[in-house]
């Protein structure tokens, strides 16, 4: 089965917070995704709400209860207190734990899980005590695997952004997949599932899937809004020209 497909609000979020206006409104641009196929909708709410508000959740919530029940809720997220709350709030099916900084302008790396699988293992076991699965975020390293695994987490989301990042250097970009690649295959024999995420593109995800075929979900936020705006643009410019008069 191909990975199944979770779009990420957020940069409809941060495009909406440009002004005290209600669009680009991102729980009707989730219903827009899910009724167009995509599998379920992402969010990484940040600790000053710069993208994704706390208000956001129990709207996107009430959206898949009432509209999408089969579709899949993914939180994204560093575990603080406040995080751990709201999640818990909002029910989601699963919660990926990612290692930001307040500061940091997006996620840039996964957790360093030799180190802080101390501070991990207790929050995995909160999570799922609570009903939901966890998913860590993580580097393309092989040898993380294993206390990955040990933090009882139930899968782990490959870190894409090297990847997406070399689009123009394809020896590059094809390291990257091969490292990629080894990760997934490592935490397959650990028993952890794979996703996968950042900076992924209609161009880079065809070599994805081959290379991880069991791939169980992607989250794609930016490049999938970047191309909504372009293959969205000729339209709403022929609308707003009626709109016009002409
Ligand atoms: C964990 C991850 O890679 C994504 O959640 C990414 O951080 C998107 O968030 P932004 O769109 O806020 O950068
Ligand atoms: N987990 C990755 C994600 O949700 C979206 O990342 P991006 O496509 O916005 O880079």
């Amino acid at each position: 089965m191909p990975a199944k497909l979770s779009v990420n609000l957020n940069a409809i979020a941060m495009l909406r917070n440009r002004r005290d206006l209600p669009w680009p409104s991102v729980t009707h641009l989730g219903r827009i995704a899910l009724g167009a196929g995509a599998h379920g909708l992402t969010v990484h709410p940040r600790p000053d709400q710069r993208h994704i508000r706390f208000s956001d959740l129990p709207d996107l919530r009430a959206l898949i209860d009432d509209e999408f029940p089969q579709a899949e809720f993914n939180i994204e997220g560093y575990p603080t207190d406040d995080f751990l709350a709201l999640v818990e709030k909002s029910q989601p099916n699963q919660v990926t734990l990612v290692p930001d900084d307040p500061a940091q302008a997006t996620s840039d790396h996964g957790w360093d899980f030799a180190k802080q699988a101390a501070f991990l293992s207790p929050v995995v076991k909160r999570l799922k005590k609570n009903g939901l699965r966890v998913s860590l975020f993580a580097d393309a390293d092989p040898d993380g695997v294993g206390a990955a695994r040990d933090t009882g987490a139930d899968r782990i989301e490959l870190y894409t952004g090297p990847y997406g990042g070399f689009h123009s250097d394809s020896e590059k970009a094809a390291k990257e997949l091969e490292k990629l690649g080894k990760t997934a295959d490592a935490a397959r024999a650990a028993g952890l599932g794979v996703n996968a995420g950042h900076d992924l593109v209609v161009a880079n995800l065809p070599a994805l899937s081959r290379r991880i075929p069991d791939l169980a979900e992607v989250s794609i936020g930016h490049g999938l809004t970047a191309d909504a705006l372009e293959y969205g643009m000729a339209e709403t410019v022929r609308r707003f020209l009626h709109a016009c008069g002409w």
